[in-house]
């Protein structure tokens, strides 16, 4: 089993899940990793742990480098099971260590794992040393659970940024620079749509508190170990925190008899007619977690369905209510779709668009059971009047 250094005392010691391909519901078709980093300075420390069905794997990889007895400590920065389901192995282990983590944190391990271990509480600008280093901890609450913590390890310069950063892509690589950074931003982004979207402007605050900083290695808990593109990683976690957008149009839509479908297709001619850059997602085939990240940096949303029993839908209706929780910034949206009788999918999508924090910018367009040539071209004029006003809003 190979062991990989970061840097003088800090070694990878996480798994790689090759073959997982549904993380509560976001689907990661590259695999993930579940990072634990071990730290050999005067005191032996071990970075978060890993999902419980890889403990053993990681206490082979610490058993090459050191007796797992001999740790003192084990940071938790985060209780989420993808991290801490591999503690009750490592502390079986290494029942002498401590177990630091912010008080959230604390309550939240003995609910899950039903075990009192030799807990110490940290907080904000609390220090660890452990001798030629020094472990300092950031608590970052819901960035992007309330207990969660980054640590950054001075001397050594490199900040164990948890979840932040992160990317779901499995590779015996272990380095940023030692993969291809777009597959590396396009997995991050992901991450990010789906993870940390809602918490943008905790990400901001995270992000200028942690630029006081130096850094020379982020080591985050999912993915590779950042330590040539940093600065492309914060611009990027910039730009999303801030909600910042591009001339892009992401259209998602469903329909059972075809009308909707071809309303979507004649839009999206109008949007492109533009120059804008339109994409389009059919949503009973769609990846959902796909068409969230490729609605991260766009402008404008437009969402379509049918009416069905007087509303949406239902997959219309799952986008929509996983965008709510996600909470976008900084974009436009409008609603379109075919109708039979009485309506309503219309008026179902605004209100949750709304709802999402998107803003209305266009009276939708409906139409009755099937378009005729004249609707279609006002379908197009629909998708050409949306793009300018994204355009002008840009
Ligand atoms: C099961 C079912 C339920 C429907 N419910 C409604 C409804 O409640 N109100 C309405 O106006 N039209 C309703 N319709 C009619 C559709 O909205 C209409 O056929 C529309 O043109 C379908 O668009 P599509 O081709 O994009 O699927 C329903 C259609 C089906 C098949």
């Amino acid at each position: 089993m190979n062991t990989v250094k970061l840097s003088e005392s800090v070694y990878y010691v996480g798994a790689v899940d090759w073959n997982l391909r549904d993380f509560h519901g976001y689907t990661t078709p590259r695999g993930v990793t579940y990072n634990s980093y071990l730290i050999i300075d005067e005191k032996v420390c071990l970075i978060d742990t890993v999902k419980a069905p890889f403990a053993r794997e990681l206490l082979e990889r610490i058993s090459q480098i050191i007796d797992p007895g001999k740790i003192d400590y084990v940071i938790t920065n985060h209780i989420e099971p993808d991290h801490s389901s591999g503690l009750p192995a490592v502390m079986t282990r290494a029942p002498h260590a401590k177990v630091l983590l912010t008080e959230q944190g604390r309550t939240g391990i003995i609910k899950h794992y039903q075990q009192n271990y030799d807990f110490q509480v940290v907080k904000e600008g609390d220090v660890l040393d452990l001798g030629c280093n020094k472990l300092q901890f950031v608590p970052v609450p819901m960035l992007h659970w309330p207990d969660s913590m980054i640590s950054y390890l001075t001397g050594e310069q490199i900040l164990f940024s948890n979840d932040a950063f992160g990317q779901h892509i499995s590779t015996t690589k272990r380095f940023d620079d030692e993969n291809e950074l777009p597959e590396l931003i396009y997995e991050a982004e992901k991450y990010y749509a789906n993870i940390l979207q809602p918490f943008g402007k905790m990400v901001v605050k995270a992000i200028n508190k942690l630029n006081e900083l130096p850094i020379k290695i982020i080591a985050p808990s999912h993915g590779v170990v950042w330590r040539k593109h940093i600065p492309d990683i914060v611009a990027k976690y910039q730009d999303w925190g801030h909600g910042n957008t591009v001339g892009k149009v992401v259209i998602a839509y469903d329909s059972m008899w075809g009308s909707t479908e071809r309303m979507a297709r004649q839009i999206l001619d109008g949007v492109a007619s533009t120059g804008v850059t339109g994409k389009l997602y059919k949503l009973s085939v769609a990846d959902r977690s796909e068409v969230v990240r490729d609605m991260l940096e766009a402008g404008g949303v437009l969402i379509g369905s049918p009416t069905l029993n007087n509303g949406m839908m239902p997959t219309t209706g799952a986008l929509m209510t996983y965008l709510k929780g996600l909470r976008p910034t900084g974009k436009i949206g409008a609603a379109f779709g075919a109708y039979g009788w009485g309506g309503g999918a219309q008026k179902a999508i605004e209100e949750m668009l709304s709802s999402s924090g998107i803003a209305l910018e266009q009276p939708g367009i409906s139409l009755k059971w099937v378009p005729d040539a004249a609707e279609l071209d006002k379908c197009f004029e629909f998708g050409r009047e949306f793009a300018h006003k994204l355009f002008n809003k840009i």
